[in-house]
């Protein structure tokens, strides 16, 4: 798949552009009902004989439009993103710069320079895709401009128990702690990237190191707890347990939590590792503990628990391969 990047105006010329399908979408999570679109538009293509294309946009129009709103937390960073378009068989993924520029365009506009102007024959988009100033463009109001020069497929609501799959759905699941149910809407477990730093040191000694996690700050993330995670060093899943948390049996001075994985069966140095870490299931609170031996009983329980949990699920996920 070949990535391009855009910022208005886009100065690509539609005589050096193949003909596409294209899928539009912001995308926050390519969970199921954007794999619909997406799907769509590479099956619509395969039956055109042409190639096939996602636009999406960076960053969130949220931050452009609301000015409160320094930043957004996504679910999935651009690099995830583009991995999974890329799995889905997509030719050409186009990321335009939502700046005010571009969040400026007339709906006629966008629709001349980012879909004829990209010699776009055929839009797949959800039904309630909206593009150009103010969201005033609709799929209801694209076959007018689209000039005749390309055709439409709008996709209805994609729904899981009576309710619309969404990305909001989704963060509501993540920053409720819920993990485990993500996998219904996602089709595979939430995923962060991070890396490894130093931490008190303190781990080793009680018999329980953990790699501390910094994770990219754009990630949304779980609330405080201990979580049963999976995460990936040097292209391999282990499975593990990890503390969102301030370590209030140690610490009171910690201003931002930390997120610590201590890897089970595991045993080298992986300080400044890129690391993957997927959420499972929440199984408690972090607590404060009258010392450090009442903290490793509960370590040790938390451990026997999760590897029951793991025992007992079969499936494998770990989408990031
Ligand atoms: C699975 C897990 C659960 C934890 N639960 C708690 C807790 O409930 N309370 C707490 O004060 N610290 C908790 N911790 C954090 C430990 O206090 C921390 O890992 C230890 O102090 C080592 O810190 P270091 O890696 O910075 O050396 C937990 C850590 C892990 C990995
Ligand atoms: N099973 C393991 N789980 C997590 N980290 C481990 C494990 N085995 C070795 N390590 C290494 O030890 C470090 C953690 O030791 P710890 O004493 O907790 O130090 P720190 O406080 O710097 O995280 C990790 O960053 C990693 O390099």
């Amino acid at each position: 798949m070949k990535t391009i990047y855009l910022t208005h105006p886009h100065t690509l010329n539609k005589d050096e552009l193949e003909p596409t399908v294209m899928a539009l979408g912001f995308f926050d999570g390519v969970h199921l009902g954007h794999q619909q679109v997406i799907k769509t538009a590479k099956e619509t293509a395969t039956k055109l004989g042409i190639k096939s294309a996602v636009m999406t946009f960076y960053p969130h129009p949220l931050v452009v439009l609301r000015k409160d709103k320094q930043q957004v937390e996504y679910l999935t960073s651009m690099r995830d993103k583009e991995s999974l378009i890329e799995e889905l068989g997509i030719d050409t993924l186009y990321v335009v710069k939502f700046d005010e520029f571009f969040a400026d365009l007339q709906p006629q506009q966008f629709v001349d320079e980012y879909i004829i102007g990209l010699h776009v024959k055929h839009v797949v988009a959800g039904f309630d895709y909206s593009y150009g100033r103010l969201g005033k463009g609709t799929m209801e109001t694209l076959p007018f401009h689209s000039r005749d020069q390309f055709d439409q497929t709008v996709i209805g609501k994609v729904e899981y128990e009576d309710e619309k799959i969404s990305s909001t759905r989704l963060r509501q699941l993540v920053q409720a702690g819920k993990v485990d149910k993500v996998p219904t809407i996602l089709s595979r477990h939430y995923a962060v990237r991070g890396v490894v730093v130093d931490g008190d040191k303190r781990g080793r000694t009680i018999g329980f190191p953990t790699a501390n996690v910094l994770v990219e700050d754009e990630y949304l993330m779980p609330p405080l707890g201990v979580y049963a995670v999976k995460i990936k060093i040097r292209d391999k899943w282990y499975d593990g347990m990890c503390n969102i948390g301030f370590k209030p049996t140690f610490r009171d001075d910690l201003k931002k939590a930390t997120v610590e994985v201590n890897v089970f069966d595991f045993n080298n140095d992986i300080y400044h590792e890129q690391v993957i870490v997927e959420w499972y299931t929440r199984i408690r609170s972090e607590k404060k503990f009258n010392g450090i031996h009442e903290l490793i009983a509960q370590l040790q329980e938390d451990k026997q628990q999760i590897q029951t949990y793991f025992q007992n699920s079969q499936e494998c996920t770990c989408f990031f391969s």
